[in-house]
């Protein structure tokens, strides 16, 4: 598996927010983006499956280039919508917020997804359902629960089951853990590790300098929409080179 996004460029009006910016992830890679509030990080990410439009770039699986540039509005755009489809299955987003659907029970909104976009038989996806929610460390008293019944912790490894469930070739995390309540953080960052430590594929923007440190394979510091520093875990904490990105360790790393 290889995912290449090459060059993305993003402004809201005037305002430029990503100036061009490449990632490159094969299988078993954890990439771990980090950089202070406002860098781009979150919008770098969406730019990535398309919840954001791109101006410019390219961003292709395994080789097939999902993207197209139409004249029309000047933005980026999929080539078409069964491949959008397609490819939000391989490119499985896990959000800050969550973004279960409140109206549906745990259960259904684990089989959802591999039912309607990989026309996966009912009885196959509850299944599948029930192995993703035990590998998040859930039994089947949440089966029929609805969200707002889960702490804040448990919704999130619902959403990571939910994740799980389309056996994406990659998994996006958006600041998976900064909504949380302090003491529930811990139980999201450890399904995450665990992911990472079986070879699954990640992308993750985060806070967590512990996660960056301990769980990726490289990580990627970024400064107002650009890639500052690059490098393994261990060069960019121990020995990070830029300035900038010694300043913002220094002001994580103190708390
Ligand atoms: N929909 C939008 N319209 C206008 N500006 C936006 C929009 N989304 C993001 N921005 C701006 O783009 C910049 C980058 O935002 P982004 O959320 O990508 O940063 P971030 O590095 O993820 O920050 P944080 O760590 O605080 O989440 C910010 O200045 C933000 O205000």
């Amino acid at each position: 598996m290889n995912l290449a996004v090459k060059d993305i460029h993003k402004s809201y009006g005037n305002f430029e927010v990503l100036k061009g910016i490449s990632l490159e992830a094969n299988s078993g890679d954890v990439i771990s983006i980090i950089g202070a509030s406002g860098s781009g990080k979150s919008t770098f990410l969406r730019c990535i499956n398309f919840l954001e439009r791109p101006n410019s770039g390219q961003i292709s699986i395994n080789g097939d280039v999902l993207s197209t540039k139409l004249e029309r509005d000047g933005y980026l755009r999929p080539t078409n919508h069964r491949q959008l489809q397609a490819m939000r299955a391989k490119l499985a987003m896990v959000f800050q917020n969550f973004c279960l659907w409140s109206h549906m029970s745990v259960l259904s909104n684990v089989i959802e997804a591999p039912m309607s976009a990989l026309g996966v038989p009912r009885a196959e996806a509850c299944e599948r359902a029930k192995e993703n929610l035990a590998k998040v460390g859930l039994g089947f008293d949440v089966l029929e629960k609805y969200p707002a019944h889960l702490s804040g912790g448990q919704q999130q490894r619902v959403a990571i089951a939910r994740a799980l469930s389309v056996n994406p070739d990659v998994m996006l995390f958006d600041e998976p853990t900064s909504a949380l309540d302090p003491e529930l953080v811990g139980e999201v960052l450890r399904v995450m590790q665990t992911l990472a430590e079986e070879g699954r594929t990640m992308v993750v923007v985060t806070h967590e300098m512990g996660f960056a440190r301990h769980a990726s394979s490289r990580v990627m510091f970024l400064h107002q929409g650009l890639v500052e520093e690059e490098g393994s875990p261990e060069n960019i904490f121990n020995s990070p080179s830029s300035p900038r990105l010694q300043q913002f360790l220094a002001g994580r790393l103190k708390h």
